[in-house]
Order: structure tokens, then sequence, then C-alpha cells
């Protein structure tokens, strides 16, 4: 997937991904993630989840990552917060109170760049991306956040029944992306009710992955 093709999903306000309100699964399933208040959670390809502002309000910091400057503007815009902008190399952040979003290519985020996190919340990231890039991004992900615990909820259907994004990411391949990494458990599988996007049957799952020690 080009910049160019989400670029122009922002720019046409085709956010079916986008959700009224803070993703239940993350509300269900924090507390696995060990956190305590004060610490930093990262979230990849953020868009302008509610979620963000959910976090902010259980008392953590947040650090996001956005190719789309025009979702990050409307992120902060429906914050209701104003960002101090500083350009770090090919990326821009955007800051504010607990709050860093670094605008631009996931893969051009380092981890100096990103700071320490002590968690990531992968919500429609992995399963954004196309299969190539899905085996760069498990790994990518993994060492930047510093093998932090992470949160990830994925998507299984039929791909021939629909093209992507989202994609179809099946246990299996979430494990052969993460099992050398992670020990891995599934925190619950459900269908989507109505099917995803209202096409087709599909599970939508939520995943906890710790660090193999
Ligand atoms: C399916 S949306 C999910 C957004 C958000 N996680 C949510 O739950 O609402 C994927 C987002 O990732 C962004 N994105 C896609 N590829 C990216 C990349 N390589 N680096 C950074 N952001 C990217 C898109 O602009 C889009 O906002």
């Amino acid at each position: 997937m080009q910049a160019s093709f989400w670029q122009q999903k922002w720019q046409n306000s085709e956010l079916g991904f986008h959700l009224p309100e803070p993703h239940p699964k993350l509300v269900r399933h924090i507390g696995r993630l060990g956190l305590k208040p004060g610490d930093r959670v990262f979230l990849p390809l953020c868009g302008k989840s509610l979620d963000i502002a959910w976090l902010l309000q259980q008392g953590f910091k947040v650090v996001g990552a956005e190719w789309v400057q025009q979702a990050v503007e409307q992120l902060f815009a429906e914050l209701g917060v104003e960002p101090t902008i500083t350009q770090i190399g090919q990326l821009s952040r955007y800051s504010a109170h607990q709050l860093d979003i670094l605008v631009g290519d996931i893969f051009a985020v380092d981890a100096d760049t990103l700071g320490l996190v002590d968690a990531v919340y992968d919500r429609a990231a992995l399963v954004a991306l196309p299969a190539d890039k899905r085996i760069l991004y498990s790994r990518h992900l993994a060492a930047i956040s510093g093998f932090s615990p992470q949160l990830l909820i994925s998507f299984e259907y039929d791909q021939s029944l629909l093209s992507g994004p989202p994609f179809s990411v099946s246990p299996e391949e979430v494990k052969a992306h993460y099992q050398d990494m992670f020990t891995l458990e599934l925190l619950e599988s459900k269908a989507i009710k109505g099917g995803l996007k209202g096409k087709c049957p599909a599970d939508e799952q939520a995943w906890l992955l710790s660090a193999k020690s």
C-alpha cells in the first residue's frame, strides 16, 4: 500500500476503520499488559483512534505513528489541543501534554526517535499492511519497542471474498510472525456482528504477546 492510498482515504473521509468509541477489546484486556499509571503505550498506524484519548484518560502516556498528516491534524483538533511540531529527519513529531505522534512511515521510525515504551497496542495496523510488509513490520515493531508486551487485534476471514485492507491474518500467521520473540496467548476470538464491512463473515481476535525471557 502506497502513502497515496491512505492519503486518498483520509482526503475522501473513507474511514470505515475509525470506531466511534474506544475499542471494547482494549478496554477489556488493557489490564493484561501490566501497566502502571504514567507508563507509555505505543500505537503504530494510529489514525485518529479514540483509543488514544481513552488511554490518556486512564493516566497513560501515548505515542503513535501515522503516515497521513491530515489524520494527525484531525486527531489533535478533536482532542482540542495545540501540538508543538518538530522535524526529526524524515518524520515530524506532534507533541502535547502526554502525547507524541510521529508523522511518517512506520519503517522510518527508529528506537531512539520512538523513545522508551512500556507496551504496544496494535489495532488495525498489522492487518492494514500487505503480506510482504507484515513480515518486515512485525520484526521492526518488536525491535523499536524493545520487545514490549503487545495487545494485538487481528481479523480472520476468507481473503477470496474481499480484498484488503484490512487483510485476513490467520492465527497461524500471527504465530509465524511473533512466536520466536514472544509467548502468545489468544485472549478472545469472536465473530464480527454483520461481518466485515457488512460483506463477509469474519472473526476478530485479541492476542497478548509477552516477550520470551
Ligand atoms: C486501518 S487504519 C487504522 C487506524 C487506527 N489504528 C484505528 O484503529 O482507527 C490504518 C492507518 O495506518 C496508516 N498507515 C498505513 N500505512 C502506514 C505506514 N507505513 N506508516 C504509518 N502509518 C501508516 C493509515 O494512514 C491509516 O490511518
